[in-house]
């Protein structure tokens, strides 16, 4: 089922600051950050979109070989499996596919508690079309990821990540972007932990 982990409260948007990559701001002023130090080495985000749970599955071992935390993209009106039906020319992600403008995704929450606080950022998505699944691209846009390492990955039936990294990293415009790993659909837990090792975070 889609998840109900997040209970943060809705209407608790922190204002998102929308700055353009020419402003050198260096105060830091807003020291809200609890205390979300301890335990790592550095503080972990995993943030990803599952719209049928395979890629859920491989952000939770990421999650707990990183000791990160975990944040799951929802759209605001979730997808369906009529929705999803890529065979079928009239469902919604066929429309959305065929036509970029109808991709603007509204999510639930787009922000994150504690932004500040994360120096690595995990973000996953299923494939489609070859392509990041596009509810992540309203998340990518609305955040700032100066100073962070970003590191994408996917589940795919078969294609690899393409330029699925690549295309996410233009639309950011900011964040050290690392290349990323694909996974199959039901990629196997040790393998995904042993690339999370192979990172050395
Ligand atoms: C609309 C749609 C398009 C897809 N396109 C591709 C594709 O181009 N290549 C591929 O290998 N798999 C494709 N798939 C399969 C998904 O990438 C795969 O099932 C993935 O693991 C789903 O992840 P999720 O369970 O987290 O949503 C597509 C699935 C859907 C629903």
């Amino acid at each position: 089922g889609c998840g109900s982990s997040t209970d943060s409260g809705e209407g608790n948007k922190q204002q998102t600051e929308q700055q353009d990559e020419t402003s050198d701001k260096t105060k830091d002023s807003s020291e809200d950050t609890d205390s979300t130090q301890g335990e790592n080495t550095g503080n972990t985000l995993v943030v990803y979109y599952s719209a049928t749970g395979n890629t859920e599955s491989v952000a939770n071992v990421i999650a707990s070989a990183t000791g990160g935390d975990l944040f799951e993209l929802e759209p605001a009106e979730p997808y369906t499996d009529e929705d999803l039906d890529w065979t079928d020319d009239n469902s919604r992600v066929t429309k959305e596919y065929e036509d970029e403008s109808l991709r603007d995704v509204e999510l639930v929450s787009e922000t994150i508690e504690n932004w500040e606080s994360y120096d690595t950022v995990f973000i996953g998505y299923p494939i489609w079309w070859g392509i990041a699944a596009w509810p992540v691209d309203t998340f990518v846009e609305a955040n700032d990821f100066t100073g962070k390492t970003v590191i994408p990955f996917a589940t795919s039936a078969s294609s690899g990540m393409g330029d699925s990294g690549d295309l996410l990293a233009e639309m950011a415009g900011t964040g050290n972007w690392q290349e990323g790993e694909r996974f199959r659909s039901g990629a196997d837990e040790s393998d995904v932990e042993e690339w999370v090792e192979s990172l050395n975070l």
